[in-house]
């Protein structure tokens, strides 16, 4: 598939090119408001491009310059909403077996489709079943099964997990990473889950006001966030600055030494030119907290904050401390306790040099 998107929606615009290989998988992320909604609309036709092109192999399917619009139905297209928008009154194979006999299987052949596709996704046995009759989870395959059956060419997902809870979310995310896999189509999955982009995307595209800010494998965006937004997604501080010898000054104040780390890629900051626009990444598990300034040594950061919260995440807990910079930082709750840490504590934070991790920032 290759677009390039130019669509407007009351006073939002939303502008951004998209390749997605066959059978490949792009995650798209964003805030509330980014424009993954409606991104996916124009993809399924649901929406009508003010300019630009949709191009799905050699056809295409919009481009306003052509005079080119193709109605949703003769898209191709499956897709999978949020709620499922299963048909109450039939049961799971005859949902599944909906779209083809719509493309003019005969009822018996278009349930024998069903059946397959059901099996699959390991629904065998609940193929009889209503949708009432249907667990969130069973009920989010059987929409997926839905989409599958009618041997779509392009696959869109809108936000499949999110209806779930944490346990089935776990499931649904197995089965879905299987589906996805034999896919021999683009497939778009629209998440605000990082885990899910993670886990099951081949590329992730991150939007933001109607923009891309960042594409690029998984791995990548985790460990070089562009903006704000995604470094909060995937658990990182960081840091806008501009690069003075072997130091970083960071435009919220203070100062960094930053180094590469070995072996992991990243490009040696000694490398880049002074007054280089950088960011610098930190993981929140590699910030010291104490009560005392610690003496000089091998940490090659240190510097004074004030605690403002404290959060428990999982089995950690996560501390918010004003400073400059500010950070987050993951304790484990025996090391806050240890420490009487509590909003309004005044701390000393430490930090490796070889933990801060400078790359170019990118340019928009
Ligand atoms: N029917 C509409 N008419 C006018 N503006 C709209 C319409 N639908 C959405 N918008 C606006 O378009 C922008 C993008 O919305 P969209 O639903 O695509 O975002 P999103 O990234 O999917 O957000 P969310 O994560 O909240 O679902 C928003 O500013 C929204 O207010």
């Amino acid at each position: 598939m290759d677009a390039d998107i130019d669509v407007s929606r009351g006073g939002f615009r939303l502008r951004v090119g998209l390749q997605v290989a066959p059978g490949e998988t792009l995650a798209v992320l964003g805030p509330n408001g980014a424009g993954k909604t409606t991104l996916l609309r124009v993809l399924a036709g649901l929406l009508a491009l003010d300019a630009g092109h949709l191009r799905l192999g050699p056809q295409t399917l919009d481009s306003p310059a052509e005079r080119v619009f193709v109605a949703p139905q003769l898209r191709g297209a499956g897709v999978v909403f949020q709620d499922y928008r299963l048909f109450p009154h039939l049961s799971a194979r005859d949902n599944v077996a909906f779209g083809p006999t719509a493309a003019g299987l005969r009822r018996r052949a278009a349930r024998a489709v069903a059946d397959r596709e059901l099996e699959r996704l390991g629904l065998g046995p609940v193929a009889g079943h209503r949708p009432a009759q249907l667990s969130g989870g069973q009920a989010q395959r059987v929409a997926l099964a839905r989409a599958l059956a009618a041997s779509p060419r392009l696959l869109l997902l809108d936000e499949p997990l999110a209806a779930l809870d944490a346990r089935s979310r776990a499931d649904s995310r197995t089965a879905l990473r299987t589906a996805l896999a034999c896919f021999p189509g683009p497939a778009l999955l629209v998440t605000h889950d990082p885990l899910e982009a993670l886990t099951l995307a081949d590329r992730l595209l991150v939007l933001e006001r109607g923009e891309a800010v960042q594409e690029g494998a998984p791995a990548d965006v985790a460990r070089r966030p562009a903006t704000d937004y995604v470094a909060r997604l995937v658990g990182l501080n960081l840091y806008p600055g501009t690069l003075d010898g072997d130091r970083v000054r960071l435009e919220g104040g203070g100062t960094l030494v930053a180094a590469a780390r070995a072996g992991d890629g990243d490009s040696d900051p000694a490398a880049l030119p002074g007054g280089s626009r950088v960011l610098v990444a930190v993981d929140p598990a590699a910030v010291s907290v104490h009560l005392e300034r610690p003496a000089a040594g091998s940490p090659r950061n240190v510097w004074p904050g004030t605690v403002r919260a404290l959060d428990l995440l999982g089995n950690r807990v996560r501390v918010d401390v004003a400073g400059a910079p500010p950070a987050l930082v993951d304790l484990t709750a025996p090391a806050v306790a240890e420490l009487g840490l509590r909003p309004g504590t005044p701390v000393w934070l430490s930090l490796k040099a070889s933990e801060a991790r400078a790359y170019p920032a990118p340019v928009r």
